[in-house]
């Protein structure tokens, strides 16, 4: 395979933490290359240096054989260097094809553009309609627009950060076609991920990376899921152990909860109704947007509902807000952590604050008292490993992983009667995730009900007693865990979206 991009001794310093030290390997043409890494071992900040976002501190980058030194991203794509994020960057009131347009330097007439978007989309088998509304889109519709957009430039290097953490397992499927496909035509494809199975599925060769080091390579198919998670962390890993313990009182009656979404493009919840016992887990599935950010908003009392709706501890709190239930013993996480679950400039103390005050008594007479919030937000810090120089950085300092241990932590620290919490381990690498699901298993063991929502249906099945799945909005009935086959659970979920697979026709 002929080299197609090589890193030599690349190293970037921010304040406290060396992100890169001295990173060098190198990516053939058509390899599909995997990056590997607990949450803050560096590969955001590598990959960031290769599509021009971040400057390295030293180092140097040779792509086809003359030196690469991107100074914005507008000359990594001109290079060849194009970037799919974990987030997307999309309009959702613009259409497909204004979106895409929206996103390069020398846009062709919409008609054209249109033309060539339905091009791309039926060679590399991605189905999708330029003239769709990007609002009405499911999250693996939105980021075939991001791909597509980039596969317009041609690239010879396609950088994706967590693709599949808001796919589908039949979405997952379309993609890793597609990426093979590219793969096959001379792309090489720099892909990080925390899924290794999907690793082994999918890349040709492996960097794996420690605080900001270079620690392994590999070749996924010649190892196991579980050897690479070790050579990530450097130690071995025990999954999380369920126990068998009868399950206590009601905790938790939801009945015939309805509610309009206040998102835009949102799901409205239709009719959901569940019962949950002290110590029990509640896994619920579904594709994206089918309502799962509603229903942590209905409970946690954001979204306000109608009185009889909602009952904590046999108390109806159905019109009540996210105070009362909080002071009666429900707690939180919800999907998106900067922004929502955390105040992106506030620091990790302030961030414990605003919602540990009530729970751990932070505010005495009207005064916040320090000392006892820095306790806890340290406390935060050592009991979920999180890495970080200290607590009083900004919460938009810490990686992805890092400030979802954070505010998973936060909200179980405060000795929860309830726990809602929905993709507690998205973006978490394989350590702090068995690492996450235990403490939660913890939690249900002391006697918390906890509902998890989540896209990660082995983590489901791995954590809880009863599963349901959401679908537009409706909740299917709770089943217990033992004994559900995977074709059950499927149809559970399914209807949903018609997964209309494009590939082969
Ligand atoms: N803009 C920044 N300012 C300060 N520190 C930063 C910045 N960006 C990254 N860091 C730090 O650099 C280290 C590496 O972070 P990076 O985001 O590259 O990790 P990652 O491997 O992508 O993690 P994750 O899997 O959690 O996304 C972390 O300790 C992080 O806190």
């Amino acid at each position: 395979m002929t080299e197609l991009l090589r890193l030599e001794g690349l190293t970037k310093a921010y304040p406290g933490v060396v992100a890169n030290s001295d990173v060098s390997f190198a990516i053939g043409t058509g390899e599909v290359h995997a990056l590997l890494g607990e949450n803050g071992a560096g590969k955001s900040t590598l990959v960031k240096m290769i599509y021009g976002l971040v400057k390295p501190d030293t180092g140097r980058m040779v792509l086809r054989g003359q030196p690469y030194a991107p100074d914005r991203p507008a000359e990594a794509r001109r290079q060849g260097v194009a970037m799919v994020f974990q987030h997307f960057s999309l309009f959702e009131a613009l259409d497909v094809a204004e979106n895409v347009a929206l996103g390069m330097e020398n846009p062709p007439p919409m008609r054209e553009l249109a033309a060539r978007i339905r091009a791309v989309s039926e060679e590399y088998g991605l189905p999708l309609d330029p003239d769709r509304m990007v609002g009405d889109l499911s999250a693996g519709e939105r980021q075939r627009v991001e791909i597509v957009r980039c596969l317009l430039q041609d690239p010879k290097l396609l950088i994706m950060d967590e693709p599949t953490s808001v796919l589908t397992p039949q979405e997952v499927e379309i993609l890793f076609r597609t990426l093979r496909q590219l793969s096959a035509e001379g792309t090489a494809i720099l892909y990080i991920s925390h899924k290794l199975e999907e690793i082994r599925a999918l890349c040709d060769e492996a960097t794996i990376l420690r605080r900001g080091k270079v620690v392994a390579t590999c070749t996924p198919r010649e190892r196991s899921a579980r050897e690479m998670a070790e050579l990530m962390v450097g130690a071995v890993l025990t999954p999380p152990a369920k126990s068998a313990k009868p399950k206590g009182e009601v905790a938790l009656e939801v009945r015939d909860l309805s509610a309009a979404s206040p998102i835009p493009f949102g799901t409205s919840l239709k009719q959901v109704n569940f019962t949950l016992r002290k110590g029990e887990v509640l896994g619920i599935a579904g594709v994206a947007g089918n309502g799962q950010d509603e229903l942590l908003l209905a409970l946690s009392g954001e979204l306000k509902s109608d009185p009889g709706m909602v009952r904590i501890a046999g108390r109806d709190m159905g019109a009540t807000g996210p105070q009362a239930r909080r002071a009666a013993g429900l707690v939180s996480a919800p999907e998106e952590r900067l922004g929502h679950a955390a105040a992106p400039d506030m620091s990790l103390v302030e961030n414990a604050l605003l919602s540990g005050a009530l729970r751990k008594g932070l505010v005495r007479n009207g005064f916040i008292d320090w000392a006892a919030t820095e306790d806890f937000a340290a406390g935060i810090v050592k009991d979920f490993d999180v890495r970080t120089p200290g607590t009083h950085v900004a919460a938009r300092a810490l990686s992805g992983g890092n400030l979802q241990k954070f505010v998973v932590g936060r909200e179980l620290s405060q000795s929860p009667e309830v726990i809602v919490i929905n993709q507690p381990t998205w973006g978490v690498d394989a350590a702090a995730a068995a690492a996450i699901r235990q403490a939660i298993l913890d939690r249900a063991e002391a006697g918390a009900a906890v509902v998890v929502i989540s896209q990660d249906l082995d983590e489901l099945l791995e954590i809880a007693d009863d599963f349901a799945a959401l679908n537009e909005g409706r909740l299917t009935p709770t089943r217990p865990v033992e004994g559900l086959g995977i074709e059950e659970i499927g149809l559970m979920m399914g209807g949903a979206h018609d997964m209309e697979v494009a590939h082969g026709h």
